[in-house]
């Protein structure tokens, strides 16, 4: 992790061009444009189990005094340097590292260097150029400058051979054999038989919670809910969390905050694996990757089973006629690649699947998370968002795919949380060969980049009021959702260029039919005086948790119900 040679202070700087050869000025808008598109709450035993935050341990290696000679070496270049005292650099450790980002951008401008150790650093990017030009350029035939770098080495040991993390040849043709699982045809089917019946479930929990007055933590709910439909759509197989503990929910964040304190480890002991049993933190991380996989090969080899020669004949033929398969009663992603036949290992098969398992579900239960704290502590945003789920959803309990689409506010409610709450809040990369960023910063060949998500969803100079929920922020209901393509990258909860998101579309069907079947039935209150607190896994967790109350709704009126249902049949 260390880079060798000369500080990159002095290496990532040379240019003439390069604008930062003056004083670190303060922060200048870059664009002014509006949206062109504490402590655990009270002692009863509450429902929605809390995860053990701290995952598999801190790193003991504290980066200060490193840091501090870092800056007395690299004094000498012209980018703009964070002044990283050791008390925010602990921040690093576990913490919510975004938050520090965020004032060092304040005080150093869009693009930073953030000096970790006396020949390392990170360029911090703030800038949606910026951040367009490095993502665009990962990955991509045509100007492949970037990969996953940091993020590639210290997830290696949860990832393996997955595509998430992977590069080059074997990431494209992975990649191009996972993505059409997840075909509108499947998703269609997801919604119905899948999010809706999940969701629903999920109410049922809630109901006897509100019968007996018991606070719930709906972090809990939600990180337990995607686990159930995450494990449905990709394996067809129900974990069944929200009805007994699985240990898994435990394991994937244990695993991934072993990914993170790996990304700030000074002393990068992890990279010797015969050590790696010798030391608590890492054998429990180890122990929490093992459980993973062994879950994922149980379900590889019972969905073999079932697939059969006529079913692997069917998938060729509508491959072959350029049509999307799905096997009716199984339509999981497993099957679908198990009956499309692939020529692929079964160490591959099962490293992809558990990053689709790993990648689809915390940060789709943080999205849900974070959208209902803003809404609760938004009423007005919550009764519109409520109103529209009355009107739309009519007698339904859960939205049609119809409905899903008439659902404009509660997914605009959505997008703004993911704004405001980007999971992960910051993006890897390292440059492959020396590369000019739009402004004329140099970045040397080996140069970390950590694009900050959060800073640029966060940034004054973005964003117009950037620390309001404002749902209506992006333009008319009947416009397109905001994506990174129509915010210039102002926008980029998904990330954007090769390597973005394979599950978007799937993740925001799951988490408006989510909101949408338990706003229909119950009203939430934060418990009162609850401090939810920030950390980071590898999306934004509370540190407390979500404790809320929660009460049933009164039954809607049949008249407001019927209306609701014509105004979907008329646009249906
Ligand atoms: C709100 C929910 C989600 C968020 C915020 C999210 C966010 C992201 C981001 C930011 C990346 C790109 C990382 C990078 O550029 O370095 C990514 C990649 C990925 N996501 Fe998601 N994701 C979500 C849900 C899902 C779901 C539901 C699935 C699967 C069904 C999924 C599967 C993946 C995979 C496989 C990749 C790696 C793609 C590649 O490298 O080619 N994600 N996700």
């Amino acid at each position: 992790m260390l880079l060798s040679g000369r500080s990159t202070h002095q290496r990532v700087c040379d240019s003439s061009k390069c604008k930062s050869s003056r004083k670190p000025a303060p922060f200048r808008p870059i664009h002014r444009e509006r949206g062109s598109v504490a402590t655990r709450a009270g002692d009863e035993p509450s429902l929605g189990k809390s995860i053990d935050s701290a995952g598999a341990g801190r790193s003991i290696f504290s980066p200060g005094w490193l840091t501090q000679l870092n800056m007395l070496w690299g004094g000498k270049s012209n980018v703009p340097v964070a002044n990283a005292k050791p008390d925010d650099i602990k921040e690093l450790l576990g913490g919510a590292l975004f938050k520090a980002l965020y004032k060092w951008m304040l005080e150093s401008g869009p693009i930073y260097l953030l000096p970790t150790g006396p020949v390392s650093s990170f360029l911090v990017i703030s800038d949606p150029a910026a951040a367009k030009h490095v993502l665009r350029g990962t990955d991509n035939p045509q100007r492949n400058v970037y990969n996953k770098g940091l993020v590639a080495e210290v997830s290696q040991f949860l990832f393996g051979k997955g595509f998430a993390v992977g590069g080059g040849e074997e990431w494209k043709a992975r990649r191009k054999a996972v993505g059409p699982s997840l075909h509108r045809a499947y998703l269609e089917v997801m919604l119905d038989r899948v999010f809706g019946s999940s969701a629903l479930f999920a109410a049922e929990k809630l109901r006897e919670a509100a019968a007996a007055g018991r606070p719930v933590n709906m972090e809990g709910i939600f990180s337990q809910l995607t686990l159930d439909i995450i494990g449905k759509a990709v394996f067809n197989y129900d974990f069944n969390s929200l009805t007994s503990d699985s240990p898994i929910i435990q394991a994937v964040y244990t695993a991934l905050k072993e990914t993170e304190t790996r990304a700030t480890d000074l002393l990068p002991l992890w990279k010797f694996p015969a050590l790696a049993w010798l030391i608590p933190r890492q054998r429990k991380a180890l122990e929490a990757v093992e459980l993973i996989r062994r879950t994922t090969n149980d379900l590889i080899r019972k969905c073999k089973e079932m697939v059969d020669e006529e079913e692997r004949r069917a998938a060729s033929a509508a491959a072959e006629s350029g049509q999307d398969y799905m096997n009716a009663s199984d339509p999981s992603v497993l099957r679908f690649l198990i009956a499309a036949r692939e020529e692929v290992d079964s160490l591959q098969l099962r490293d992809d699947l558990l990053s689709m398992l790993v990648a689809g579900h915390e940060t789709t239960g943080s999205a849900l998370t974070w959208t209902l704290y803003l809404l609760v502590n938004n009423p007005d945003k919550m009764t519109k968002a409520v109103a529209e789920i009355d009107s739309v959803l009519g007698s339904r309990p859960a939205p049609s795919m119809a409905q899903y689409g008439q659902l404009r506010y509660l997914m605009r409610c959505v997008n703004e949380s993911m704004r405001l709450y980007p999971h992960p809040p910051v993006l890897l990369r390292r440059a492959m060969v020396p590369d000019e960023l739009p402004g004329g910063f140099q970045v040397p060949v080996g140069q970390d980049v950590m694009i900050s998500v959060y800073n640029i969803h966060h940034s004054p100079a973005v964003w117009e009021d950037p620390e309001s929920f404002i749902p209506e922020r992006f333009g008319p209901l009947d416009g397109p959702v905001p994506n990174e393509q129509n915010t210039d990258f102002r926008y980029i909860p998904f990330s954007g260029g090769p390597r973005k998101c394979i599950g978007d579309q799937f993740a925001l069907m799951e988490a408006v039919v989510a909101l949408a079947v338990l706003l229909k039935q119950f009203s939430f209150e934060m418990v009162p005086g609850h401090q939810v607190g920030m950390t980071t896994g590898a999306t934004i967790h509370t540190t407390n948790g979500l404790y809320m109350h929660v009460r049933e709704r009164q039954q809607q009126q049949p008249a407001a119900a019927e209306a609701g249902e014509k105004q979907v049949a008329a646009v249906a």
